[in-house]
């Protein structure tokens, strides 16, 4: 599997399910996307996300289940019926639409952990080999990435800076990665982003 990050703003992703699962899956979804949810019952908590509701039993016909998933750009069956979210899956690749499959035969995409600044975004995958694990890695890397908005920022802005200052770009960029090797860099991004400005400028430019 390759991991690709993908814009879905305003396209429509439909769930079918309404329990515990589709919630983590609809919360992905919304507000990127507009997320339709279809279940027998609908918990409390998709409902208050604000999300389009839709309670309704769904039955393992073809013709139905085209009908609900007509416009969508993705799908995922997170019902607690295998072959109902197999038949969606199959119903799904007969119309090339991307589909995940939260209990059954795997569909063609997965949903990863996702670690996410304001300027950055890490997904995470076993491919499913262990659940546990994405969660995990994204708790260890919660911790470890404070910081890194303020230094991609940082880097943003410097790096047009160096642009006007030193032509040879090999250079630039030996400036760029020393800076995120300095220590005293990440501990003035922790109190103060203007004095890692003032810096990096004294040091590195002059
Ligand atoms: C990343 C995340 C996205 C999301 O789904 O939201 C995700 N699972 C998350 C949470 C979670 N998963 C499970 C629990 C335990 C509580 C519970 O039962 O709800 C919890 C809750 C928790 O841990 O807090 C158990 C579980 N998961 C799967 C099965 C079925 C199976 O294995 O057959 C079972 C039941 C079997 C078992 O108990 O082992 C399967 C899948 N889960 C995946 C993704 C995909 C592959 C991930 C990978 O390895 O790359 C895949 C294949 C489906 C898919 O493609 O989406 C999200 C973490 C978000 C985060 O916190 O960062
Ligand atoms: N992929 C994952 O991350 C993951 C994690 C845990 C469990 N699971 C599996 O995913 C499935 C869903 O888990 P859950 O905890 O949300 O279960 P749940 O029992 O809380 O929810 C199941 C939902 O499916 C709906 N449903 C069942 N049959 C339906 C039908 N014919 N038409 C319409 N709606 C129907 C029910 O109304 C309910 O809302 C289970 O089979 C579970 O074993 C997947």
């Amino acid at each position: 599997m390759i991991p690709l990050i993908h814009d879905l703003s305003g396209k429509s992703v439909t769930i079918f399910g309404g329990g515990r699962v589709a919630f983590r899956k609809a919360s992905f979804f919304h507000p990127e996307a507009a997320v339709t949810v279809i279940g027998r019952s609908i918990d409390e908590e998709i409902i208050k996300l604000g999300v389009t509701c839709i309670t309704k039993e769904v039955c393992a016909g073809r013709e139905s289940i085209a009908d609900f998933i007509k416009g969508s750009a993705l799908v995922v069956a997170a019902t607690s019926d295998k072959k109902l979210n197999n038949v969606i899956g199959e119903v799904c690749r007969e119309r090339g639409i991307p589909f995940n499959n939260a209990d059954g035969d795997p569909g063609d995409i997965m949903i990863p952990s996702v670690v996410r600044g304001k300027n950055y975004m890490i997904a995470i995958s076993t491919e499913g080999k262990s659940p546990a694990i994405p969660r995990y890695i994204r708790h260890l890397l919660e911790k470890e990435c404070r910081g890194i908005d303020d230094m991609i920022e940082l880097q943003s802005e410097f790096r047009e800076t160096l642009k006007n200052e030193i032509p040879d770009q090999d250079e630039r960029n030996r400036i760029l990665r020393e800076i995120l090797e300095d220590e005293t860099v990440w501990g003035h991004l922790e109190t103060d982003k203007r004095a890692a400005v003032e810096y990096i400028t004294r040091k590195y430019l002059r």
